[in-house]
Protein backbone atom coordinates (compact mmCIF):
# COMPACT_ATOMS: atom_id res chain seq x y z
CA UNK A 1 0.00 0.00 0.00
CA UNK A 2 1.72 3.25 -1.03
CA UNK A 3 1.12 5.77 2.27
CA UNK A 4 1.06 9.29 1.95
CA UNK A 5 2.81 11.28 4.47
CA UNK A 6 2.71 15.13 6.35
CA UNK A 7 6.31 16.48 7.37
CA UNK A 8 5.55 15.65 11.13
CA UNK A 9 5.10 11.99 9.94
CA UNK A 10 7.75 11.91 7.79
CA UNK A 11 10.57 13.47 10.35
CA UNK A 12 9.19 11.28 12.82
CA UNK A 13 9.94 8.24 10.90
CA UNK A 14 13.11 9.69 9.85
CA UNK A 15 13.91 9.91 13.21
CA UNK A 16 12.98 6.25 14.05
CA UNK A 17 15.11 5.01 11.23
CA UNK A 18 17.63 6.71 12.73
CA UNK A 19 16.69 5.25 16.34
CA UNK A 20 17.21 1.71 14.42
CA UNK A 21 20.64 2.49 12.97
CA UNK A 22 20.21 4.19 9.85
CA UNK A 23 22.46 7.85 9.63
CA UNK A 24 20.89 10.84 8.58
CA UNK A 25 24.37 10.78 6.02
CA UNK A 26 23.23 7.87 4.63
CA UNK A 27 19.61 8.57 4.31
CA UNK A 28 20.47 11.45 2.29
CA UNK A 29 22.74 9.29 0.38
CA UNK A 30 19.73 7.06 -0.72
CA UNK A 31 17.75 9.75 -1.40
CA UNK A 32 20.33 11.36 -3.78
CA UNK A 33 21.29 8.00 -5.36
CA UNK A 34 17.15 7.01 -5.97
CA UNK A 35 16.91 10.30 -7.79
CA UNK A 36 20.00 10.36 -9.62
CA UNK A 37 18.56 6.78 -11.48
CA UNK A 38 15.43 8.78 -12.24
CA UNK A 39 17.88 11.66 -13.71
CA UNK A 40 19.59 9.29 -15.70
CA UNK A 41 16.66 7.60 -17.05
CA UNK A 42 15.36 10.59 -18.12
CA UNK A 43 18.50 12.07 -19.62
CA UNK A 44 19.06 8.97 -21.31
CA UNK A 45 22.80 8.42 -22.43
CA UNK A 46 24.89 11.43 -19.85
CA UNK A 47 27.76 11.63 -21.98
CA UNK A 48 27.97 15.49 -23.19
CA UNK A 49 24.49 16.14 -21.27
CA UNK A 50 24.46 19.35 -19.53
CA UNK A 51 22.70 19.53 -15.86
CA UNK A 52 21.98 22.32 -13.55
CA UNK A 53 21.82 21.68 -10.08
CA UNK A 54 19.92 24.44 -7.79
CA UNK A 55 21.07 23.70 -4.06
CA UNK A 56 19.44 25.23 -1.33
CA UNK A 57 20.07 25.75 2.19
CA UNK A 58 18.98 22.65 4.20
CA UNK A 59 18.71 18.73 3.06
CA UNK A 60 16.90 19.64 0.37
CA UNK A 61 20.12 21.11 -1.20
CA UNK A 62 22.26 18.36 0.31
CA UNK A 63 20.28 15.79 -1.47
CA UNK A 64 20.78 17.59 -4.83
CA UNK A 65 24.14 17.78 -4.36
CA UNK A 66 24.27 13.64 -4.16
CA UNK A 67 22.31 14.05 -7.26
CA UNK A 68 25.21 15.84 -8.90
CA UNK A 69 27.70 13.75 -8.09
CA UNK A 70 25.99 10.83 -9.13
CA UNK A 71 25.21 12.40 -12.24
CA UNK A 72 28.70 13.63 -13.00
CA UNK A 73 30.13 10.11 -12.50
CA UNK A 74 27.78 8.75 -14.79
CA UNK A 75 29.31 10.83 -17.30
CA UNK A 76 27.28 14.15 -17.56
CA UNK A 77 28.38 17.67 -16.94
CA UNK A 78 27.28 19.34 -14.54
CA UNK A 79 26.97 23.24 -13.05
CA UNK A 80 26.36 23.77 -9.19
CA UNK A 81 24.23 26.95 -8.72
CA UNK A 82 23.53 27.69 -4.99
CA UNK A 83 21.39 30.21 -3.25
CA UNK A 84 21.54 31.06 0.52
CA UNK A 85 24.22 27.82 1.03
CA UNK A 86 27.42 28.54 2.61
CA UNK A 87 30.36 26.34 2.29
CA UNK A 88 31.29 24.43 5.42
CA UNK A 89 34.08 21.63 5.20
CA UNK A 90 31.05 19.18 7.19
CA UNK A 91 29.31 19.72 3.98
CA UNK A 92 30.79 16.28 2.99
CA UNK A 93 28.75 15.93 -0.05
CA UNK A 94 29.53 19.46 -1.60
CA UNK A 95 32.81 18.85 -0.44
CA UNK A 96 32.83 15.52 -2.81
CA UNK A 97 31.94 17.97 -5.63
CA UNK A 98 34.45 20.22 -5.32
CA UNK A 99 36.86 17.29 -5.16
CA UNK A 100 35.51 16.39 -8.29
CA UNK A 101 35.79 19.92 -9.88
CA UNK A 102 32.20 20.29 -10.77
CA UNK A 103 31.37 24.05 -11.80
CA UNK A 104 30.00 26.37 -9.04
CA UNK A 105 28.22 29.76 -9.05
CA UNK A 106 26.74 31.56 -6.08
CA UNK A 107 23.62 33.28 -6.33
CA UNK A 108 24.80 36.45 -4.28
CA UNK A 109 26.73 36.79 -7.13
CA UNK A 110 24.81 36.83 -9.80
CA UNK A 111 21.84 39.29 -8.58
CA UNK A 112 20.46 39.76 -11.92
CA UNK A 113 20.35 36.46 -12.42
CA UNK A 114 22.33 36.79 -16.24
CA UNK A 115 24.58 34.12 -15.30
CA UNK A 116 21.38 31.24 -14.55
CA UNK A 117 19.25 32.52 -16.91
CA UNK A 118 22.61 31.17 -19.47
CA UNK A 119 23.12 28.06 -17.75
CA UNK A 120 19.96 26.97 -17.71
CA UNK A 121 19.48 27.72 -21.48
CA UNK A 122 22.44 25.16 -22.39
CA UNK A 123 21.04 22.84 -20.02
CA UNK A 124 19.33 19.32 -21.13
CA UNK A 125 18.33 18.90 -17.48
CA UNK A 126 17.35 20.94 -14.13
CA UNK A 127 17.37 19.66 -10.82
CA UNK A 128 15.66 21.73 -8.21
CA UNK A 129 16.91 21.25 -5.08
CA UNK A 130 16.02 24.54 -3.18
CA UNK A 131 13.62 23.54 -0.83
CA UNK A 132 11.70 20.66 0.08
CA UNK A 133 9.49 19.50 3.13
CA UNK A 134 11.13 22.53 4.93
CA UNK A 135 9.34 25.74 2.93
CA UNK A 136 7.44 27.17 5.48
CA UNK A 137 6.59 30.22 3.98
CA UNK A 138 5.55 31.93 0.31
CA UNK A 139 8.66 32.54 -2.05
CA UNK A 140 9.85 35.55 -2.77
CA UNK A 141 12.70 38.36 -3.71
CA UNK A 142 15.96 36.33 -5.63
CA UNK A 143 14.38 33.03 -4.54
CA UNK A 144 11.57 33.74 -6.40
CA UNK A 145 13.46 35.51 -9.49
CA UNK A 146 15.19 32.02 -9.46
CA UNK A 147 12.57 30.17 -9.93
CA UNK A 148 11.31 32.56 -12.60
CA UNK A 149 14.17 31.86 -14.73
CA UNK A 150 12.52 28.46 -15.36
CA UNK A 151 9.45 29.55 -16.75
CA UNK A 152 7.95 27.28 -19.35
CA UNK A 153 7.46 27.81 -22.44
CA UNK A 154 11.33 27.08 -23.43
CA UNK A 155 13.44 25.36 -20.79
CA UNK A 156 15.00 22.24 -20.40
CA UNK A 157 13.10 18.96 -18.14
CA UNK A 158 13.12 20.23 -14.52
CA UNK A 159 13.25 17.82 -11.95
CA UNK A 160 12.16 18.59 -8.23
CA UNK A 161 13.58 16.69 -5.52
CA UNK A 162 10.67 15.87 -2.74
CA UNK A 163 8.23 18.74 -4.12
CA UNK A 164 9.10 21.52 -6.42
CA UNK A 165 10.96 24.46 -4.65
CA UNK A 166 7.45 26.99 -2.91
CA UNK A 167 5.12 23.96 -2.80
CA UNK A 168 3.80 23.61 0.94
CA UNK A 169 4.59 19.62 1.83
CA UNK A 170 1.08 19.64 3.81
CA UNK A 171 -1.63 21.43 1.75
CA UNK A 172 0.02 21.58 -1.70
CA UNK A 173 -0.77 25.43 -1.49
CA UNK A 174 2.00 27.12 -3.00
CA UNK A 175 1.41 31.12 -2.24
CA UNK A 176 4.55 32.74 -3.31
CA UNK A 177 4.41 30.78 -6.80
CA UNK A 178 6.87 27.85 -7.43
CA UNK A 179 8.72 25.70 -9.44
CA UNK A 180 7.04 24.18 -11.81
CA UNK A 181 8.55 20.43 -12.38
CA UNK A 182 7.80 17.76 -15.14
CA UNK A 183 8.34 15.66 -12.63
CA UNK A 184 9.27 15.33 -8.87
CA UNK A 185 10.72 12.36 -7.38
CA UNK A 186 9.81 12.08 -3.64
CA UNK A 187 12.62 10.78 -1.41
CA UNK A 188 10.77 8.20 1.12
CA UNK A 189 7.21 8.72 0.75
CA UNK A 190 5.48 10.93 -1.16
CA UNK A 191 4.14 14.24 1.09
CA UNK A 192 0.74 14.94 1.15
CA UNK A 193 1.40 19.03 -0.45
CA UNK A 194 2.25 16.63 -4.31
CA UNK A 195 -1.28 15.26 -4.23
CA UNK A 196 -3.43 18.26 -3.43
CA UNK A 197 -3.60 21.21 -5.57
CA UNK A 198 -1.90 23.42 -6.93
CA UNK A 199 1.27 20.91 -6.03
CA UNK A 200 0.11 18.33 -7.69
CA UNK A 201 -0.13 20.50 -11.01
CA UNK A 202 3.33 21.81 -10.08
CA UNK A 203 4.70 18.67 -9.35
CA UNK A 204 4.14 16.98 -12.71
CA UNK A 205 4.96 13.69 -13.17
CA UNK A 206 5.49 11.93 -9.84
CA UNK A 207 8.09 9.20 -8.74
CA UNK A 208 9.66 8.02 -5.74
CA UNK A 209 13.12 7.01 -4.33
CA UNK A 210 13.22 4.48 -1.86
CA UNK A 211 14.35 4.78 1.24
CA UNK A 212 14.64 2.65 4.40
CA UNK A 213 12.03 3.70 7.14
CA UNK A 214 11.05 1.28 9.52
CA UNK A 215 7.52 -0.39 8.26
CA UNK A 216 5.71 -0.56 11.85
CA UNK A 217 5.81 3.15 11.86
CA UNK A 218 3.57 3.34 8.12
CA UNK A 219 0.52 1.68 9.64
CA UNK A 220 -0.92 4.74 11.92
CA UNK A 221 -3.11 7.40 10.29
CA UNK A 222 -0.75 8.22 7.08
CA UNK A 223 -3.09 8.34 3.92
CA UNK A 224 -3.36 5.26 1.44
CA UNK A 225 -3.10 6.21 -1.96
CA UNK A 226 -6.44 4.99 -3.72
CA UNK A 227 -5.21 2.65 -6.37
CA UNK A 228 -5.78 -0.29 -8.20
CA UNK A 229 -3.95 -2.78 -5.98
CA UNK A 230 -5.93 -1.82 -3.10
CA UNK A 231 -9.34 -1.34 -4.37
CA UNK A 232 -9.49 -4.83 -6.62
CA UNK A 233 -10.30 -6.76 -3.44
CA UNK A 234 -12.82 -4.55 -2.53
CA UNK A 235 -15.00 -5.69 -6.02
CA UNK A 236 -18.28 -7.44 -4.87
CA UNK A 237 -17.90 -10.96 -6.19
CA UNK A 238 -20.46 -12.58 -8.60
CA UNK A 239 -20.86 -16.08 -8.16
CA UNK A 240 -22.78 -18.10 -11.56
CA UNK A 241 -25.91 -18.97 -9.24
CA UNK A 242 -26.44 -15.82 -8.27
CA UNK A 243 -29.68 -13.65 -8.45
CA UNK A 244 -31.16 -10.18 -8.47
CA UNK A 245 -31.57 -10.57 -4.92
CA UNK A 246 -27.98 -11.49 -4.21
CA UNK A 247 -26.47 -8.01 -5.21
CA UNK A 248 -28.98 -5.81 -3.30
CA UNK A 249 -31.79 -3.30 -3.65
CA UNK A 250 -30.58 0.54 -3.38
CA UNK A 251 -33.42 3.22 -2.90
CA UNK A 252 -32.60 6.33 -4.92
CA UNK A 253 -34.12 9.71 -3.63
CA UNK A 254 -33.06 12.49 -6.11
CA UNK A 255 -34.47 14.58 -8.49
CA UNK A 256 -37.09 17.32 -8.82
CA UNK A 257 -38.71 19.24 -11.20
CA UNK A 258 -35.36 21.95 -11.42
CA UNK A 259 -33.16 18.83 -11.45
CA UNK A 260 -35.15 16.05 -13.37
CA UNK A 261 -31.76 14.48 -15.09
CA UNK A 262 -30.22 13.68 -11.32
CA UNK A 263 -32.46 11.06 -10.54
CA UNK A 264 -31.34 9.25 -13.86
CA UNK A 265 -27.92 9.66 -13.40
CA UNK A 266 -27.97 8.66 -9.83
CA UNK A 267 -29.89 5.46 -10.70
CA UNK A 268 -28.29 4.42 -13.56
CA UNK A 269 -24.87 5.03 -11.73
CA UNK A 270 -25.92 2.24 -8.67
CA UNK A 271 -27.55 -0.10 -11.38
CA UNK A 272 -24.31 -0.15 -13.57
CA UNK A 273 -21.64 -1.38 -10.71
CA UNK A 274 -23.90 -4.16 -10.15
CA UNK A 275 -26.81 -3.47 -7.81
CA UNK A 276 -29.21 -6.25 -8.34
CA UNK A 277 -32.47 -3.39 -7.93
CA UNK A 278 -32.54 0.10 -8.61
CA UNK A 279 -36.06 2.27 -7.28
CA UNK A 280 -36.12 5.70 -8.08
CA UNK A 281 -38.55 7.62 -5.05
CA UNK A 282 -40.24 10.59 -6.18
CA UNK A 283 -42.93 12.45 -7.47
CA UNK A 284 -44.37 13.05 -11.29
CA UNK A 285 -40.81 15.42 -11.52
CA UNK A 286 -39.25 12.33 -11.74
CA UNK A 287 -40.44 10.30 -14.30
CA UNK A 288 -38.55 10.93 -16.49
CA UNK A 289 -35.37 10.04 -15.40
CA UNK A 290 -37.41 6.82 -14.61
CA UNK A 291 -39.01 6.00 -18.13
CA UNK A 292 -34.58 6.65 -19.06
CA UNK A 293 -34.04 3.90 -17.31
CA UNK A 294 -36.83 1.10 -17.94
CA UNK A 295 -34.68 -1.46 -15.54
CA UNK A 296 -35.45 0.64 -12.37
CA UNK A 297 -38.98 0.89 -10.38
CA UNK A 298 -40.28 3.53 -9.34
CA UNK A 299 -41.76 4.46 -5.23
CA UNK A 300 -44.38 7.27 -6.56
CA UNK A 301 -44.67 9.71 -3.27
CA UNK A 302 -46.63 12.53 -2.54
CA UNK A 303 -45.62 15.74 -3.60
CA UNK A 304 -44.57 18.76 -1.83
CA UNK A 305 -44.22 22.44 -3.22
CA UNK A 306 -43.54 22.56 -7.15
CA UNK A 307 -43.77 18.78 -7.47
CA UNK A 308 -40.47 18.41 -4.53
CA UNK A 309 -40.53 15.55 -1.67
CA UNK A 310 -42.75 17.20 1.29
CA UNK A 311 -43.17 15.34 4.47
CA UNK A 312 -46.66 13.62 2.93
CA UNK A 313 -44.31 11.46 1.15
CA UNK A 314 -42.80 9.79 4.37
CA UNK A 315 -45.51 7.26 4.83
CA UNK A 316 -44.57 5.95 1.76
CA UNK A 317 -40.99 5.43 2.16
CA UNK A 318 -40.99 4.72 5.99
CA UNK A 319 -42.89 1.68 4.45
CA UNK A 320 -40.45 0.71 1.82
CA UNK A 321 -37.34 0.98 3.25
CA UNK A 322 -36.98 -2.06 5.41
CA UNK A 323 -36.23 -3.98 1.38
CA UNK A 324 -34.04 -2.04 0.55
CA UNK A 325 -30.21 -2.53 1.57
CA UNK A 326 -28.82 1.08 0.47
CA UNK A 327 -30.41 4.60 0.27
CA UNK A 328 -29.23 7.60 -2.04
CA UNK A 329 -30.08 10.91 -0.63
CA UNK A 330 -30.47 14.37 -2.11
CA UNK A 331 -29.01 14.40 -5.55
CA UNK A 332 -30.99 17.13 -7.25
CA UNK A 333 -33.48 16.97 -4.63
CA UNK A 334 -33.95 20.36 -3.97
CA UNK A 335 -33.57 22.99 -1.17
CA UNK A 336 -37.09 24.05 -0.92
CA UNK A 337 -38.85 23.99 2.89
CA UNK A 338 -40.74 21.20 2.16
CA UNK A 339 -37.99 19.37 1.24
CA UNK A 340 -35.85 20.43 3.96
CA UNK A 341 -38.43 19.23 6.70
CA UNK A 342 -39.11 15.59 4.99
CA UNK A 343 -35.41 15.25 5.44
CA UNK A 344 -35.26 16.58 9.08
CA UNK A 345 -37.75 14.06 9.66
CA UNK A 346 -36.50 11.40 7.84
CA UNK A 347 -33.57 11.48 9.41
CA UNK A 348 -35.27 12.22 12.85
CA UNK A 349 -34.05 15.44 13.62
CA UNK A 350 -37.18 17.18 13.52
CA UNK A 351 -36.43 18.29 17.51
CA UNK A 352 -33.70 17.88 19.52
CA UNK A 353 -36.01 15.19 21.80
CA UNK A 354 -35.43 12.85 18.63
CA UNK A 355 -31.85 11.93 18.99
CA UNK A 356 -33.05 9.75 22.35
CA UNK A 357 -35.56 8.01 19.90
CA UNK A 358 -33.26 7.68 16.65
CA UNK A 359 -35.39 5.12 14.36
CA UNK A 360 -38.48 6.51 14.68
CA UNK A 361 -40.41 9.42 13.21
CA UNK A 362 -42.60 12.06 15.42
CA UNK A 363 -45.80 12.97 13.15
CA UNK A 364 -45.68 16.60 14.03
CA UNK A 365 -49.30 16.73 13.11
CA UNK A 366 -49.55 14.00 15.62
CA UNK A 367 -49.35 14.07 19.34
CA UNK A 368 -47.86 10.33 19.40
CA UNK A 369 -45.77 8.48 17.45
CA UNK A 370 -47.70 7.15 14.13
CA UNK A 371 -48.08 3.74 12.95
CA UNK A 372 -45.17 5.12 10.22
CA UNK A 373 -42.84 4.85 12.62
CA UNK A 374 -39.55 4.70 10.81
CA UNK A 375 -37.60 2.09 10.70
CA UNK A 376 -33.71 2.56 10.61
CA UNK A 377 -32.35 4.08 7.39
CA UNK A 378 -30.31 1.67 5.79
CA UNK A 379 -26.52 2.58 4.91
CA UNK A 380 -27.08 5.69 3.27
CA UNK A 381 -25.35 8.32 0.46
CA UNK A 382 -26.08 11.87 1.85
CA UNK A 383 -25.04 13.88 -1.58
CA UNK A 384 -25.73 17.18 -2.73
CA UNK A 385 -28.67 19.08 -1.53
CA UNK A 386 -29.44 16.65 1.15
CA UNK A 387 -26.05 17.92 2.39
CA UNK A 388 -27.05 21.32 1.46
CA UNK A 389 -30.16 20.89 3.60
CA UNK A 390 -28.82 18.96 6.62
CA UNK A 391 -26.29 21.85 6.64
CA UNK A 392 -29.38 23.88 8.17
CA UNK A 393 -30.47 21.94 10.76
CA UNK A 394 -29.11 23.07 14.27
CA UNK A 395 -26.70 20.29 16.05
CA UNK A 396 -27.73 18.15 13.11
CA UNK A 397 -23.79 16.04 14.02
CA UNK A 398 -24.24 15.21 17.83
CA UNK A 399 -27.60 14.02 16.57
CA UNK A 400 -27.31 12.01 13.75
CA UNK A 401 -27.14 7.96 14.06
CA UNK A 402 -23.29 7.39 13.94
CA UNK A 403 -21.76 5.14 11.28
CA UNK A 404 -24.41 5.25 8.93
CA UNK A 405 -23.63 7.87 5.96
CA UNK A 406 -21.43 8.38 3.49
CA UNK A 407 -21.23 12.34 3.07
CA UNK A 408 -20.21 13.20 -0.55
CA UNK A 409 -19.83 16.63 -0.40
CA UNK A 410 -18.05 19.29 -3.18
CA UNK A 411 -15.53 22.10 -1.29
CA UNK A 412 -19.08 24.60 -1.32
CA UNK A 413 -21.19 21.34 0.63
CA UNK A 414 -18.57 20.82 3.01
CA UNK A 415 -17.91 24.31 3.87
CA UNK A 416 -21.93 24.73 4.53
CA UNK A 417 -22.01 21.47 7.05
CA UNK A 418 -18.30 23.35 8.39
CA UNK A 419 -20.66 26.52 8.73
CA UNK A 420 -17.18 27.91 7.80
CA UNK A 421 -17.01 31.38 5.13
CA UNK A 422 -13.71 29.15 4.00
CA UNK A 423 -12.20 25.85 4.13
CA UNK A 424 -9.00 25.48 5.42
CA UNK A 425 -5.66 24.76 3.33
CA UNK A 426 -5.33 21.33 5.09
CA UNK A 427 -7.81 19.71 2.56
CA UNK A 428 -6.67 15.95 4.04
CA UNK A 429 -7.24 17.38 8.00
CA UNK A 430 -10.40 18.88 7.12
CA UNK A 431 -11.94 15.85 6.33
CA UNK A 432 -10.46 13.33 9.19
CA UNK A 433 -11.14 15.68 11.46
CA UNK A 434 -14.82 16.13 9.82
CA UNK A 435 -15.15 12.29 9.67
CA UNK A 436 -14.00 11.99 13.24
CA UNK A 437 -16.29 14.05 14.93
CA UNK A 438 -19.25 13.39 12.47
CA UNK A 439 -19.01 9.82 13.15
CA UNK A 440 -19.39 9.36 9.04
CA UNK A 441 -17.38 8.66 6.29
CA UNK A 442 -16.33 11.70 3.91
CA UNK A 443 -15.52 11.64 0.76
CA UNK A 444 -14.50 15.32 -0.03
CA UNK A 445 -14.74 15.30 -3.57
CA UNK A 446 -12.25 17.68 -5.87
CA UNK A 447 -9.45 17.29 -8.39
CA UNK A 448 -7.82 15.13 -5.85
CA UNK A 449 -10.59 13.38 -3.77
CA UNK A 450 -10.37 12.50 0.12
CA UNK A 451 -11.97 9.33 1.55
CA UNK A 452 -12.00 10.19 5.46
CA UNK A 453 -13.08 7.38 7.50
CA UNK A 454 -14.30 7.84 11.05
CA UNK A 455 -11.86 5.94 12.82
CA UNK A 456 -8.86 8.11 11.31
CA UNK A 457 -8.39 5.60 7.91
CA UNK A 458 -8.10 7.93 4.74
CA UNK A 459 -7.04 7.39 1.16
CA UNK A 460 -6.74 9.82 -1.67
CA UNK A 461 -7.21 9.30 -5.27
CA UNK A 462 -5.21 11.42 -7.34
CA UNK A 463 -8.04 11.02 -10.30
CA UNK A 464 -7.71 14.75 -11.70
CA UNK A 465 -9.64 14.68 -15.12
CA UNK A 466 -11.03 17.56 -16.70
CA UNK A 467 -13.40 15.82 -18.35
CA UNK A 468 -15.65 15.24 -15.06
CA UNK A 469 -15.66 18.90 -14.39
CA UNK A 470 -18.98 19.04 -16.29
CA UNK A 471 -22.67 18.70 -14.73
CA UNK A 472 -23.95 15.26 -13.32
CA UNK A 473 -20.52 13.57 -12.83
CA UNK A 474 -21.97 13.74 -9.12
CA UNK A 475 -24.57 12.10 -9.09
CA UNK A 476 -23.34 9.54 -10.80
CA UNK A 477 -20.58 8.82 -7.94
CA UNK A 478 -23.50 9.20 -5.01
CA UNK A 479 -25.44 6.22 -7.46
CA UNK A 480 -22.22 4.25 -7.92
CA UNK A 481 -21.15 4.20 -4.18
CA UNK A 482 -24.76 3.65 -3.36
CA UNK A 483 -24.79 0.66 -5.51
CA UNK A 484 -21.89 -0.85 -3.75
CA UNK A 485 -23.48 -0.41 -0.36
CA UNK A 486 -26.16 -2.35 -1.46
CA UNK A 487 -23.82 -5.14 -2.37
CA UNK A 488 -22.52 -4.78 1.38
CA UNK A 489 -19.50 -3.53 1.31
CA UNK A 490 -18.69 -1.38 4.41
CA UNK A 491 -19.33 2.40 4.20
CA UNK A 492 -15.75 3.45 4.16
CA UNK A 493 -14.94 0.48 1.33
CA UNK A 494 -17.92 1.58 -0.67
CA UNK A 495 -16.96 4.94 -0.72
CA UNK A 496 -13.22 3.93 -1.52
CA UNK A 497 -13.84 1.34 -4.30
CA UNK A 498 -16.98 3.80 -5.60
CA UNK A 499 -14.29 6.90 -5.90
CA UNK A 500 -11.58 4.70 -7.98
CA UNK A 501 -14.44 3.00 -10.59
CA UNK A 502 -16.02 6.73 -11.04
CA UNK A 503 -12.66 7.96 -11.73
CA UNK A 504 -11.66 4.72 -14.01
CA UNK A 505 -14.52 5.63 -15.98
CA UNK A 506 -13.99 8.98 -16.46
CA UNK A 507 -10.23 8.11 -17.71
CA UNK A 508 -12.16 5.89 -20.09
CA UNK A 509 -14.13 8.56 -21.28
CA UNK A 510 -11.56 10.75 -21.34
CA UNK A 511 -9.43 8.68 -23.72
CA UNK A 512 -12.38 8.46 -26.62
CA UNK A 513 -13.85 11.96 -26.16
CA UNK A 514 -10.48 14.53 -24.79
CA UNK A 515 -11.00 16.98 -22.08
CA UNK A 516 -13.93 19.03 -22.95
CA UNK A 517 -17.67 18.03 -23.77
CA UNK A 518 -18.09 14.90 -22.00
CA UNK A 519 -21.28 14.45 -20.25
CA UNK A 520 -21.99 12.62 -16.53
CA UNK A 521 -24.12 9.80 -18.36
CA UNK A 522 -21.35 9.31 -20.88
CA UNK A 523 -19.53 7.22 -17.65
CA UNK A 524 -22.34 5.09 -17.36
CA UNK A 525 -21.40 2.50 -20.17
CA UNK A 526 -18.41 2.48 -18.44
CA UNK A 527 -18.65 1.84 -15.36
CA UNK A 528 -19.08 -2.06 -16.45
CA UNK A 529 -16.03 -1.50 -18.10
CA UNK A 530 -14.02 -0.19 -15.51
CA UNK A 531 -14.99 -2.58 -12.97
CA UNK A 532 -13.94 -4.94 -15.77
CA UNK A 533 -10.73 -4.01 -16.15
CA UNK A 534 -10.27 -3.96 -12.02
CA UNK A 535 -10.93 -7.44 -11.81
N1 LIG B 1 16.13 14.44 7.15
C1 LIG B 1 16.75 13.55 6.39
O1 LIG B 1 17.53 12.78 6.78
C2 LIG B 1 16.45 13.49 5.01
C3 LIG B 1 15.84 14.54 4.35
N2 LIG B 1 15.78 14.54 3.06
C4 LIG B 1 15.56 15.77 2.34
O2 LIG B 1 15.52 16.86 3.23
C5 LIG B 1 14.47 17.71 2.92
C6 LIG B 1 14.05 18.48 4.10
O3 LIG B 1 15.17 19.17 4.53
P1 LIG B 1 15.12 20.41 5.53
O4 LIG B 1 16.51 20.77 5.78
O5 LIG B 1 14.27 20.06 6.67
O6 LIG B 1 14.35 21.49 4.69
P2 LIG B 1 14.62 22.16 3.26
O7 LIG B 1 15.86 21.69 2.66
O8 LIG B 1 13.38 21.95 2.47
O9 LIG B 1 14.74 23.72 3.51
C7 LIG B 1 14.93 24.24 4.76
C8 LIG B 1 15.47 25.63 4.64
O10 LIG B 1 14.68 26.41 3.80
C9 LIG B 1 14.48 27.70 4.37
N3 LIG B 1 13.17 28.14 3.89
C10 LIG B 1 12.00 27.54 4.03
N4 LIG B 1 11.05 28.17 3.34
C11 LIG B 1 11.64 29.22 2.74
C12 LIG B 1 11.20 30.27 1.89
N5 LIG B 1 9.93 30.33 1.49
N6 LIG B 1 12.06 31.18 1.49
C13 LIG B 1 13.33 31.13 1.86
N7 LIG B 1 13.85 30.15 2.67
C14 LIG B 1 13.00 29.22 3.09
C15 LIG B 1 14.67 27.51 5.84
O11 LIG B 1 15.41 28.55 6.29
P3 LIG B 1 14.93 29.55 7.45
O12 LIG B 1 15.15 30.88 6.84
O13 LIG B 1 13.49 29.29 7.75
O14 LIG B 1 15.83 29.27 8.57
C16 LIG B 1 15.51 26.24 5.96
O15 LIG B 1 16.86 26.55 6.12
C17 LIG B 1 13.44 16.82 2.34
O16 LIG B 1 12.52 17.53 1.53
C18 LIG B 1 14.31 15.87 1.53
O17 LIG B 1 14.61 16.44 0.28
C19 LIG B 1 16.22 13.33 2.36
O18 LIG B 1 15.40 13.09 1.31
C20 LIG B 1 16.20 12.09 3.19
C21 LIG B 1 16.88 12.25 4.34
K1 LIG C 1 12.89 20.78 -4.38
Amino acid sequence: MQKIVTQTEMYALEHAAVAHGATWEGLMEQAGWGVAQVALARLGDPKGRRVVVLVGPGNNGGDGLVVARHVHDAGAQVALYFWRRQFAPSDANWQRCRTRGLAETMAADDPTQTSLRKLVAEADLVVDALLGMGTSRPVEGPLAAIIATLQPPRRPLVLAIDLPSGVDAGTGAAPGGAVCADLTVATGLPKRGLLLYPGRRLAGTLELAILELPHDYLETTMSDLLRAAEVQPLLPARPPDAHKGSFGKVLVLAGSLHFPGAAYLACAGAARVGAGLVTLAGGRAVLGSAMRLPEATLLPLAEGDWGAVGPGALAELNKALPNYQALVLGPGMGQGEATGEFLQRLLGLETPKSRVRVGFLIDSNSDEATENAAPDLPPTVLDADGLNLLAKIEEWHERLPRERFVFTPHPGEMRRLLGVEQLPADLVATACEAAKRWGQVVVLKGATTIIASPDGRNRIHDGANPALATAGTGDVLAGVIGGLLAQGLAPYDAASLGVFLHGAAAARVRATLGDAGALASDLLPELPRAMLELR
